[in-house]
């Protein structure tokens, strides 16, 4: 059914190939959200078109992370509805292993997205009740898609973040975001700045310590730093079961003192905790604690320096606020990433102004005028995975009534159906 666009002969938006009526909903994005989606919408039998601004799937798994990625939390939690895991996976599922089970979930519910298109702008026209998705490819090759129901699935991490900091144009050295660092093995010998301490920031400082790299990480402010594993558990899964009996803020107090336990103190390798917990600060903001996969192991060694934050930057040095200068070769930025719908929809009732619904998680996949939004509930690939089936339900129900109603119509009336391929 995919790529079979119905165009109704009679009704107005039947139109030339650059203007195209999809028959059911439309998504943007063809990451894990993108592809949960389709695959609930093709179980039910509910066609789709997914539009995706670069030339693959899961763009961000296959072109913008580094090459020792695994996921970090265990794969229970990190499956796609419908087909699980192979069962020779590992726990902890490599970067690779995890595209390749995305590759044959796409092959498996047959989704075929439409490639190289940026969505650059949707809006909900209230006079035909449908939504108008305009599309570009980068020769500018422009595209309008027609629909009732638009899926938002370009997710948490659309776009990086790169702050303005004093004198970084001046430097001399490499400057990368942590979406463009592959490996530490060009920087074998140098010394490099990583700007952050979240996933990215102790994993790439991790990384550099195993190149033999001289490491220094930026912690401006405060971090959750929490044992991937306590006795042999994940300590995510113990949160998932704890958040179903306990307040957040107890879930929390136990996290933190079995931490304690297996990490010890970490104030004294310059690791403050923010003052909210872990589990509620990541409900609250999304700030993701950090899962510590040995980058601890590298700070307590001294392999790894803990820096305060930067005051400025010049051409072959760092000035921190404490008045210390380092000589440095590179920097990393792994300073996160951000939302990029406020560029493109044209909407302000369910989306805010970052990028994210307003109404929090279990609210947040669901706006008004056949509007959706998955993967915005910073809940990682469950949360993804939660969308998508309540997505796929939600517009299976009216799809399968409106075409009911069409086919009554079309059985009374006269109706033409091409189907463009
Ligand atoms: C390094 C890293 C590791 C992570 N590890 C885990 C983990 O182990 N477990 C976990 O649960 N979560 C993890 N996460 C959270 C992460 O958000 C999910 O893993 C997952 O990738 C989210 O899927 P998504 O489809 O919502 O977003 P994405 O994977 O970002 O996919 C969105 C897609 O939309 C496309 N797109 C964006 N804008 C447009 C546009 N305007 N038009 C068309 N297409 C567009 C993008 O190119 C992309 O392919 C990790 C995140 C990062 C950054
Ligand atoms: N293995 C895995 O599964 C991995 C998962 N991820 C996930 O990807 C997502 C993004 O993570 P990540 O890329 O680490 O981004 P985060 O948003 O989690 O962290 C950004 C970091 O950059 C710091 N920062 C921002 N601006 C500045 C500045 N001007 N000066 C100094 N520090 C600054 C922040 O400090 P402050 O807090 O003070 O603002 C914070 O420490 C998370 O959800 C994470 O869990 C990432 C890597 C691996
Ligand atoms: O890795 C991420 O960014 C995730 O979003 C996964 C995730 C969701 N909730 C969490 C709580 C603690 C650690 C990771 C996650």
């Amino acid at each position: 059914m995919e790529n079979m666009y119905r165009l109704m002969a009679g009704e107005e938006y039947l139109s030339d190939r650059r203007c195209i009526w999809v028959n059911g909903p439309v998504i943007a994005g063809a990451g894990p959200s993108g592809l949960a989606t389709a695959a609930c919408l093709r179980d039910q039998g509910v066609p789709f078109v997914v539009v995706e601004r670069s030339d693959c799937i899961a763009s961000l798994w296959q072109k913008r992370t580094y090459d020792r990625l695994k996921l970090h939390l265990p794969n229970k939690f990190c499956q796609l509805p419908k087909m699980p895991f192979p069962d020779h996976y590992p726990e902890y599922p490599t970067k690779r292993q995890f595209i390749d089970y995305l590759e044959s979930y796409a092959n498996k519910f047959e989704i075929k997205p439409e490639f190289n298109k940026s969505v650059v702008s949707a809006r909900f026209d209230e006079t035909s009740g449908l939504w108008r998705v305009k599309t570009t490819t980068t020769a500018g090759e422009e595209m309008e898609y027609i629909c009732r129901w638009l899926v938002v699935a370009t997710g948490e991490n659309a776009e990086r973040v790169v702050p303005e900091i004093n004198g970084l144009k001046e430097f001399d050295g490499e400057v990368v975001h942590a979406c463009e660092y592959k490996s530490g093995e060009k920087y074998r010998g140098k010394r490099v700045l990583v700007v952050g301490c979240g996933n990215s920031g102790m994993e790439v400082s991790l990384d550099l310590a195993n190149h033999n790299a001289i490491a220094s990480m930026v912690v401006r402010s405060s971090v959750h730093v929490l044992p991937r594993e306590i006795m042999g558990k994940s300590t995510f899964g113990i949160s998932v079961v704890l958040m179903k009996w306990l307040p957040l803020w107890l879930v929390d107090k136990l996290l933190l003192i079995l931490s304690w336990l297996v990490l010890g103190s970490l104030s004294m390798y310059g690791l403050k905790r923010p003052s909210i917990g872990p589990m509620e600060l990541k409900s609250k903001t999304g700030k993701t604690p950090v899962l510590d996969i040995g980058a601890l192991e590298k700070i307590k060694s001294g392999e790894v320096e803990i820096v305060p934050a930067i005051k400025r930057f010049s051409r072959c040095h760092v000035e921190l606020v404490d008045g210390h200068k380092l000589d440095i070769d590179a920097v990393v930025l792994a300073t996160g990433y951000r939302s990029n719908v406020p560029s493109w929809l044209q909407e302000s009732e369910f989306f805010s102004k970052n990028g994210f619904p307003k109404s929090p998680f279990p609210n947040a996949w669901k706006g008004k005028s056949g509007l959706y939004a998955a993967g915005f509930t910073r809940k990682g690939l469950a949360g993804a995975s939660a969308d998508a089936v309540n997505i796929a339900q939600d517009i299976g129900n009216v799809w399968r009534e409106e075409t009911k109603r069409q086919k009554m119509r079309r059985n009374v009336g006269h109706r033409r159906c091409i189907s463009v391929a």
